[in-house]
Protein backbone atom coordinates (compact mmCIF):
# COMPACT_ATOMS: atom_id res chain seq x y z
CA UNK A 1 0.00 0.00 0.00
CA UNK A 2 1.46 3.28 -0.69
CA UNK A 3 1.79 6.05 1.89
CA UNK A 4 -0.36 9.23 1.93
CA UNK A 5 1.51 12.79 0.86
CA UNK A 6 1.90 14.86 3.31
CA UNK A 7 -0.95 17.33 2.16
CA UNK A 8 -3.59 14.08 1.69
CA UNK A 9 -2.25 13.36 5.32
CA UNK A 10 -3.17 16.57 6.57
CA UNK A 11 -6.54 16.54 4.56
CA UNK A 12 -7.33 13.38 6.99
CA UNK A 13 -6.06 15.04 10.07
CA UNK A 14 -8.56 18.05 9.25
CA UNK A 15 -11.41 15.65 8.88
CA UNK A 16 -10.91 13.96 12.01
CA UNK A 17 -10.28 17.44 13.63
CA UNK A 18 -14.01 18.48 12.11
CA UNK A 19 -15.51 14.95 13.45
CA UNK A 20 -13.98 15.85 16.76
CA UNK A 21 -15.90 19.02 16.81
CA UNK A 22 -12.96 20.83 17.44
CA UNK A 23 -12.94 23.28 14.58
CA UNK A 24 -16.55 24.61 14.23
CA UNK A 25 -17.99 27.19 12.86
CA UNK A 26 -15.27 27.66 10.12
CA UNK A 27 -12.76 27.76 13.04
CA UNK A 28 -9.65 26.71 13.03
CA UNK A 29 -6.81 26.32 9.82
CA UNK A 30 -3.84 23.88 9.31
CA UNK A 31 -0.66 23.81 7.46
CA UNK A 32 2.05 21.55 5.72
CA UNK A 33 5.69 22.56 5.56
CA UNK A 34 6.46 21.87 1.31
CA UNK A 35 9.86 22.01 1.68
CA UNK A 36 12.10 25.14 3.08
CA UNK A 37 10.80 28.12 1.25
CA UNK A 38 6.98 27.33 0.81
CA UNK A 39 3.73 25.97 3.09
CA UNK A 40 0.53 25.04 2.48
CA UNK A 41 -2.00 26.58 4.08
CA UNK A 42 -6.52 26.04 4.84
CA UNK A 43 -7.75 28.68 2.22
CA UNK A 44 -9.63 31.27 4.74
CA UNK A 45 -13.42 31.27 5.64
CA UNK A 46 -14.21 27.81 4.93
CA UNK A 47 -15.06 24.33 7.37
CA UNK A 48 -12.38 22.78 8.08
CA UNK A 49 -13.59 19.79 8.64
CA UNK A 50 -14.45 19.01 4.91
CA UNK A 51 -11.23 20.66 3.21
CA UNK A 52 -10.38 19.13 -0.06
CA UNK A 53 -6.35 19.35 -1.43
CA UNK A 54 -7.66 22.21 -3.42
CA UNK A 55 -8.61 24.20 -0.41
CA UNK A 56 -4.85 24.35 0.00
CA UNK A 57 -2.62 27.39 -1.01
CA UNK A 58 0.88 27.53 -1.32
CA UNK A 59 2.32 30.42 0.91
CA UNK A 60 5.95 31.89 1.31
CA UNK A 61 7.15 30.95 4.43
CA UNK A 62 9.46 34.41 4.77
CA UNK A 63 7.28 36.66 2.90
CA UNK A 64 3.51 35.80 3.37
CA UNK A 65 3.46 36.07 -0.29
CA UNK A 66 0.57 33.84 -2.03
CA UNK A 67 1.78 33.13 -5.71
CA UNK A 68 -1.93 31.87 -6.75
CA UNK A 69 -3.33 35.36 -5.16
CA UNK A 70 -6.33 33.42 -3.24
CA UNK A 71 -6.69 34.07 0.43
CA UNK A 72 -5.06 31.76 2.83
CA UNK A 73 -6.18 32.15 6.91
CA UNK A 74 -6.25 35.17 8.31
CA UNK A 75 -3.61 33.55 11.26
CA UNK A 76 -0.81 32.72 8.65
CA UNK A 77 1.68 34.60 10.47
CA UNK A 78 1.06 32.04 13.29
CA UNK A 79 1.99 29.37 10.73
CA UNK A 80 4.59 31.50 9.29
CA UNK A 81 6.28 32.24 12.52
CA UNK A 82 6.67 28.47 13.21
CA UNK A 83 8.25 27.14 10.35
CA UNK A 84 10.57 30.18 10.77
CA UNK A 85 11.44 29.58 13.85
CA UNK A 86 11.45 26.08 13.68
CA UNK A 87 13.25 24.54 10.69
CA UNK A 88 11.72 20.82 11.95
CA UNK A 89 8.36 21.93 12.22
CA UNK A 90 6.86 19.70 9.46
CA UNK A 91 2.86 20.52 9.93
CA UNK A 92 0.66 23.16 12.00
CA UNK A 93 -2.44 22.42 13.72
CA UNK A 94 -5.08 25.39 14.96
CA UNK A 95 -8.01 24.14 16.72
CA UNK A 96 -11.22 26.06 18.53
CA UNK A 97 -11.50 23.55 21.24
CA UNK A 98 -13.91 24.38 24.41
CA UNK A 99 -11.09 23.34 26.83
CA UNK A 100 -8.58 25.52 25.51
CA UNK A 101 -10.60 28.10 24.96
CA UNK A 102 -12.23 28.12 28.77
CA UNK A 103 -9.25 26.88 30.34
CA UNK A 104 -7.17 30.13 28.92
CA UNK A 105 -9.76 32.53 30.12
CA UNK A 106 -9.94 30.80 33.42
CA UNK A 107 -5.78 30.50 34.00
CA UNK A 108 -4.82 34.40 34.21
CA UNK A 109 -0.80 33.59 34.42
CA UNK A 110 1.19 33.54 31.26
CA UNK A 111 1.16 29.88 30.68
CA UNK A 112 -0.88 26.71 31.40
CA UNK A 113 0.95 24.34 33.48
CA UNK A 114 0.28 20.58 33.28
CA UNK A 115 2.26 18.08 35.79
CA UNK A 116 1.52 14.66 36.83
CA UNK A 117 -0.57 13.32 34.35
CA UNK A 118 1.13 10.07 32.41
CA UNK A 119 -0.33 11.40 29.39
CA UNK A 120 2.69 13.97 29.27
CA UNK A 121 4.48 11.27 26.97
CA UNK A 122 2.66 11.73 24.18
CA UNK A 123 4.76 14.83 23.85
CA UNK A 124 8.04 14.83 22.10
CA UNK A 125 10.80 13.96 24.30
CA UNK A 126 8.46 13.91 27.71
CA UNK A 127 9.33 10.80 30.14
CA UNK A 128 8.03 11.32 32.96
CA UNK A 129 4.89 12.55 34.65
CA UNK A 130 6.55 14.65 37.25
CA UNK A 131 7.81 16.86 34.82
CA UNK A 132 5.92 20.19 34.76
CA UNK A 133 4.80 20.84 30.73
CA UNK A 134 3.92 24.49 30.53
CA UNK A 135 2.46 25.80 27.31
CA UNK A 136 2.47 29.53 26.74
CA UNK A 137 -1.06 31.49 27.15
CA UNK A 138 -0.95 35.14 25.04
CA UNK A 139 -3.52 37.54 25.02
CA UNK A 140 -5.55 37.39 21.62
CA UNK A 141 -5.23 39.76 18.95
CA UNK A 142 -6.84 40.61 16.17
CA UNK A 143 -3.98 41.93 14.64
CA UNK A 144 -1.95 38.90 13.60
CA UNK A 145 1.25 40.70 12.58
CA UNK A 146 1.49 42.35 16.29
CA UNK A 147 0.65 38.79 17.74
CA UNK A 148 3.37 36.93 16.10
CA UNK A 149 5.71 39.26 16.80
CA UNK A 150 4.60 39.26 20.41
CA UNK A 151 4.93 34.93 20.39
CA UNK A 152 8.67 35.85 18.22
CA UNK A 153 9.81 37.78 21.18
CA UNK A 154 8.76 35.30 23.94
CA UNK A 155 10.90 32.79 21.98
CA UNK A 156 13.92 34.63 21.90
CA UNK A 157 14.09 34.32 25.56
CA UNK A 158 11.97 31.17 26.38
CA UNK A 159 11.67 27.75 25.38
CA UNK A 160 8.65 27.58 23.01
CA UNK A 161 7.45 23.39 22.50
CA UNK A 162 4.65 21.74 21.18
CA UNK A 163 2.29 24.72 21.10
CA UNK A 164 0.64 27.75 23.00
CA UNK A 165 -2.74 28.76 23.63
CA UNK A 166 -4.09 32.00 22.57
CA UNK A 167 -6.23 33.74 25.24
CA UNK A 168 -10.52 32.84 24.69
CA UNK A 169 -9.51 31.61 21.32
CA UNK A 170 -7.61 28.14 21.03
CA UNK A 171 -4.61 26.12 20.47
CA UNK A 172 -1.97 26.08 17.82
CA UNK A 173 0.48 23.37 18.07
CA UNK A 174 2.76 21.94 15.86
CA UNK A 175 4.86 18.62 14.96
CA UNK A 176 7.61 16.95 12.92
CA UNK A 177 5.24 15.58 10.77
CA UNK A 178 1.51 15.53 10.69
CA UNK A 179 1.38 12.13 12.15
CA UNK A 180 3.11 14.47 14.89
CA UNK A 181 1.31 17.52 15.43
CA UNK A 182 -2.08 15.29 15.43
CA UNK A 183 -0.88 13.02 18.18
CA UNK A 184 0.48 16.25 19.89
CA UNK A 185 -3.03 18.23 19.37
CA UNK A 186 -4.51 14.96 20.65
CA UNK A 187 -2.43 14.51 23.94
CA UNK A 188 -3.10 18.39 24.73
CA UNK A 189 -6.34 18.42 24.22
CA UNK A 190 -6.77 15.19 26.35
CA UNK A 191 -4.32 17.22 29.33
CA UNK A 192 -6.55 20.22 28.84
CA UNK A 193 -9.66 18.16 29.25
CA UNK A 194 -8.35 16.48 32.39
CA UNK A 195 -6.70 20.09 33.54
CA UNK A 196 -10.53 21.37 33.31
CA UNK A 197 -12.24 18.75 35.77
CA UNK A 198 -9.31 18.64 37.99
CA UNK A 199 -10.66 21.94 38.42
CA UNK A 200 -13.76 21.72 38.62
CA UNK A 201 -13.86 19.14 41.03
CA UNK A 202 -11.37 20.83 43.35
CA UNK A 203 -13.19 24.25 43.74
CA UNK A 204 -15.96 21.89 45.08
C1 LIG B 1 -15.14 31.87 13.16
S1 LIG B 1 -13.46 31.56 13.30
C2 LIG B 1 -12.63 33.14 13.50
C3 LIG B 1 -11.27 33.18 12.83
C4 LIG B 1 -10.34 32.17 13.44
O1 LIG B 1 -9.96 32.30 14.60
C5 LIG B 1 -9.92 30.98 12.73
O2 LIG B 1 -9.23 30.14 13.28
C6 LIG B 1 -10.31 30.74 11.30
O3 LIG B 1 -9.78 31.70 10.45
P1 LIG B 1 -9.45 31.31 8.91
O4 LIG B 1 -9.16 32.65 8.27
O5 LIG B 1 -8.26 30.41 8.95
O6 LIG B 1 -10.64 30.62 8.35
ZN1 LIG C 1 -8.51 30.76 15.29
Amino acid sequence: MSELSPLDQLVAACHWIGAKGWAPATGGNMSVREDARFCLLSESGKDKGSLTRDDFIQVEIATHRVPSGRRPSAETGLHTLIYRLFPEAGAVLHTHTVNATVLSRVEKGAALRLEGYEMQKSLAGQHSHLACVAIPLFDNDQDINALARRIEGYARDNPLRYGFLLRGHGLTCWGRDVNEARRHLEGLEFLFECERQRRLLEAQ
